[in-house]
């Protein structure tokens, strides 16, 4: 008989967080090819099996076995009420670091100014269950109707107001919608499905795995800085910059001189520079991370 090779199975989502999702996986080394064609591409890790799926099913079929784990919107899940492990969450979207909204929208000129407003109302949205246990939670009844997607545009011709997903906003304000109330904030969770925490090997496959996304996703944004400087001015960089926290400093040999190295957000990189130069640094280099491990 020969030995089954063993497998993780992981669920990725198409769609929205298919491109952020698959840069991440990229940085944390693990180049996903092959997805432009079909819904199983390709990993440069023996030990994984990817499946792309609809941001919607992934946690109903990591719930299910069929995945071991997988990553996809907190708000699929929480709509699904799927019972799986969550073991981390990831803030972006589809073009920003940010979480995405579900909003309740409602055409600007609209008579509906609150959520008790809605009552007796007709809401469309994809997210069934959401809308309808947040309109529960403030004792609204409505009428919730399923929308495959394009909802913008039902308002105010087919339903009163809708549920739906906003980032920047900009789809809301191209269809002159306004946000009556926020219901949930989503970012990407990546979860397992319970037995396969039970199996030993899958386990650490996935606990490994998750270090690495964790390590590339805690090294966005950032860089890493190095430069030379006389001893004498080290207190006074250090003070007049609390941005470089906690950072290495060793002695260059045979000199006066020290070296000085730290981790920054990249953000602050372009004041930065110029200060380190004024305040006598040399030779200032600046480098980019894939991975930060805490
Ligand atoms: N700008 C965004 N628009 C829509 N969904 C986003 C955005 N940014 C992040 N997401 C997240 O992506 C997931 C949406 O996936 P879903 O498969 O429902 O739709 P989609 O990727 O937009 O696909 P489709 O094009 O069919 O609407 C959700 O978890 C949602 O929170
Ligand atoms: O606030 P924004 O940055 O504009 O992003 C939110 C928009 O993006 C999604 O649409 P998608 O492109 O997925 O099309 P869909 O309406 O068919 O789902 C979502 O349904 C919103 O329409
Ligand atoms: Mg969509």
């Amino acid at each position: 008989m020969t030995a089954v090779s063993k497998t993780l199975r992981v669920g990725l989502p198409s769609g929205s967080l298919q491109e952020p999702t698959f840069a991440l996986f990229a940085k944390a080394g693990f180049n996903i090819s092959g997805a432009s064609r079909s819904y199983k591409p390709s990993v440069d890790d023996p030990d994984l099996t990817i499946r792309l799926l609809r941001a919607q099913e992934i946690s109903r079929y990591v719930q299910h076995g069929f995945l071991d784990c997988g990553l996809t919107g907190k708000d699929w899940i929480a709509n699904n009420g799927s019972d799986v492990a969550v073991l981390a969450e990831m803030t972006f979207s589809k073009v920003s670091n940010k979480p995405t909204r579900w909003v309740i929208a409602v055409p600007e000129d609209s008579a509906i100014k609150s959520v008790k407003d809605l009552q007796g109302k007709v809401i469309a949205t994809e997210a069934v269950d959401l809308t309808k246990s947040f309109l529960a939670k403030h004792g609204v009844t409505a009428e919730v109707e399923f929308s495959w997607g394009a909802t913008e545009v039902k308002v105010p011709d087919l339903v009163d107001a809708i549920v739906d997903v906003t980032e920047t906003g900009s789809s809301l304000r191209a269809n002159k919608l306004r946000i009556l109330e926020t219901i949930m904030e989503s970012s990407p969770q990546f979860i397992a499905n319970h037995k396969a925490l039970e199996d030993n090997w899958k386990k650490e496959k996935i606990e490994k795995l998750l270090l690495l996304l964790k390590g590339a996703y805690a090294a966005r944004d950032k860089v890493g800085l190095k430069m030379n400087l006389s001893e004498n001015k080290l207190a006074d960089l250090l003070k007049t910059l609390p941005s470089l926290r906690n950072p290495t400093i060793s002695q260059l040999a045979g000199s006066e001189w020290v070296a000085v190295e730290t981790i920054i957000d990249e953000s602050v990189v372009r004041e930065i520079i110029p200060q380190l130069k004024a305040l006598g640094a040399e030779g200032i280099i600046e480098y980019p991370l894939n991975k930060v491990v805490y």
